[in-house]
């Protein structure tokens, strides 16, 4: 359509000089065939005057016939007298007779003709006059000539004839190129008119088309126009967005605690749509169980703090799972308290993983326009999932590599390695305070003869419950270590003597009480030997006041067995 459009706007400007060449050429035409209609009707209205001018002519030379022989037969002085002014008429009117017809010889020999022949009868009615005026109208009636007459009567005649015929003749042919004029005139007329008026008629229909064509491009480049204004600010609103998960990657890359990754998280997704909402889960280790470490915005689909895999569609394909709409009836995840997210609201499941390990899920809910413009929202928050789930996987790794360089594996509690680096410090802490310290030494009492009695395996989960009870039996701030063996240490900062009596009494009841369930058997109980030693009273160094805490339990067991014992130097 365009280019059919610009191929006749290509004819436009000829064809419009060709109507205006044509209306000229009508204009011309016309003034043409005035002028020579003009010419043709001067030409016969000359012949009307010629032939007048014959009859003139004739007339004046039968009035001086009629005159001269009235004059003849009555002698009255009146026909005398109109004898003598029809004689100066004849001259006259072959005169005029003569001027008319000067551009046409054979006419102009005619005329000479019919004028010889007149002024031959003229001359014979002189003679007859002249006889009259002398001798009497008798004489001159006597004298009459009648053959003269009639031979020069017939001679003008004849020429009056010939040239009323030729005229005729002229006025005939004068009279049909008048009429092919008028024709030609009219059909030129006809013909430029028509070609002209089609030749507008086209050029009004093409330029009326290339308006239309004009206007329809017009309003295509304002369209094209807008279009190219939102998406330059869908443009605009990408480059913003992935800045934000560019900005996101590189704060994740120094979060410390799980805390903070959720809390960056949440902040970049609530950054990306502004009104979403959402909840993290992660794996339990029991594998069973996703369970909720936080959530944020005001839950336009609520989903429930913990989750089984098979009730989520991303945790089952292990991809992101995104419904709204109608899709939504079929699709939806079971683990969404709603059953199907509400009209308008688009709900996305994304699983977390690491190298191919799942570690949790993230769930966001948003208005599906704020979840479809740019159609790049679900791939950035796609995008930032993945780096949630790597950034998840290092914490945790970090986190069990430090747990593994700090803490016992069989007892989850700390090692020899973080006693002595926490108590120098603890105890460096208390001493610019001024506060207390206490150190208590635990030893499972014949412990060799439980692991004889029951095994190896058995004395492992006996030692893995007395690490429980003993970090149950503690504050959080306080040091609980397994020293080696079957011993341990507790660090129990700004705690006296008789504080940390109370205390290792609590531990040692509470081991005493205790059974231990292994493979199916019930073992145990077990006792358990404390020695404590207190800074300042004790010691003041940390080999100290752990040697004097040894030394306290070997007593306590040298006394006994399932005993607290602390030895006060100072008594
Ligand atoms: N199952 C198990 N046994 C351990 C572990 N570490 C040390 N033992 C055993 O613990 C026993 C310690 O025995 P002894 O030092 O003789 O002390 P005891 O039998 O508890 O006797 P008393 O301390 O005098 O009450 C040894 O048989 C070690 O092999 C451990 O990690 N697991």
């Amino acid at each position: 359509m365009p280019a059919s459009s610009s191929r006749l706007s290509s004819y436009r400007l000829p064809a419009f000089a060709l109507a205006l060449l044509l209306l000229l050429g009508v204009g011309i035409a016309s003034v043409w065939g005035v002028s020579s209609l003009r010419t043709s009707n001067e030409w016969i209205g000359h012949t009307y005057e010629v032939i007048n001018r014959i009859e003139v002519a004739e007339r004046a030379i039968r009035s001086t016939e009629a005159n001269a022989r009235a004059y003849r037969l009555t002698g009255h002085p009146e026909f005398r007298s109109q004898y003598l002014i029809a004689t100066h008429q004849v001259d006259t009117a072959h005169e005029a007779l003569a001027s008319a017809i000067r551009d046409n010889p054979a006419q102009h020999a005619r005329v000479k003709r019919m004028r010889e022949a007149a002024q031959a009868h003229l001359v014979e009615l002189r003679r007859l006059f002249d006889l009259q005026e002398l001798q009497g109208a008798e004489a001159a009636r006597q004298a009459t000539n009648s053959t003269l007459t009639l031979r020069q009567w017939n001679e003008f005649d004849t020429a009056a004839s010939e040239m009323r015929r030729e005229e005729l003749r002229l006025l005939d042919q004068r009279k049909a190129r008048s009429d092919r004029s008028a024709t030609l005139l009219s059909a030129i007329v006809v013909l430029g008119m028509l070609l002209s008026g089609g030749l507008m008629i086209s050029l009004m229909v093409s330029v009326t088309r290339e308006n239309k064509r004009a206007r329809r491009l017009e309003l295509e480049a304002r369209g094209a126009a807008h279009e190219m204004a939102l998406s330059m600010a869908q443009v605009g609103e990408l480059s913003k967005q992935r800045h934000e998960l560019a900005r996101y990657s590189g704060l994740l890359q120094s979060c410390q605690t799980l805390d903070e990754i959720v809390q960056l998280s949440i902040d970049t997704i609530r950054r990306l749509v502004p009104d979403a909402s959402g909840r993290f889960y992660l794996i339990r280790a029991s594998q069973n169980f996703h369970d909720s470490v936080a959530s944020f915005g005001d839950h336009l689909i609520s989903s429930p703090d913990s989750l089984m895999p098979a009730d989520c569609w991303a945790l089952r394909r292990g991809q992101a799972h995104m419904v709204s709409g109608e899709e939504a009836r079929q699709l939806s995840c079971a683990h969404l308290d709603t059953g199907t997210p509400a009209p308008g609201i688009t709900s996305l499941c994304l699983p977390l993983s690491a190298q191919g390990t799942s570690i949790g899920l993230l769930h966001v809910s948003a208005a599906t326009d704020a979840m479809d413009h740019g159609s790049a929202v679900d791939e950035l928050i796609g995008q930032l999932a993945e780096q949630l789930g790597l950034a998840i996987a290092n914490l945790q790794l970090r986190e069990t590599l430090r747990t593994q360089s700090l803490r016992d594996p069989l007892t989850g509690l700390f090692n020899r390695r973080y006693l002595e680096e926490s108590l120098a410090r603890e105890l460096q802490r208390c001493e610019r305070r001024n506060l207390p310290l206490s150190v208590l030494m635990l030893d499972v009492d014949h412990f060799k003869r439980f692991n004889d009695t029951h095994g190896h395996a058995a004395g492992d989960a006996l030692l893995g419950q007395v690490g429980r009870q003993i970090q149950a039996g503690v504050r959080a701030e306080d040091i609980a270590c397994r020293y080696g063996g079957e011993e341990f240490t507790v660090v129990l900062p700004e705690l006296d003597a008789a504080g940390a009596l109370v205390r290792a009494e609590q531990i040692r009841r509470a081991v005493e009480i205790a059974t231990v369930q292994h493979l199916g058997q019930q073992l145990g109980p077990v006792t358990m030997s404390i020695g404590i030693s207190t800074f300042p009273g004790d010691g003041l160094t940390p080999e100290v006041l752990l040697q004097l805490a040894d030394a306290t339990l070997y007593r306590a067991k040298a006394e006994g067995r399932n005993r607290v014992l602390h030895v006060s130097y100072d008594d």
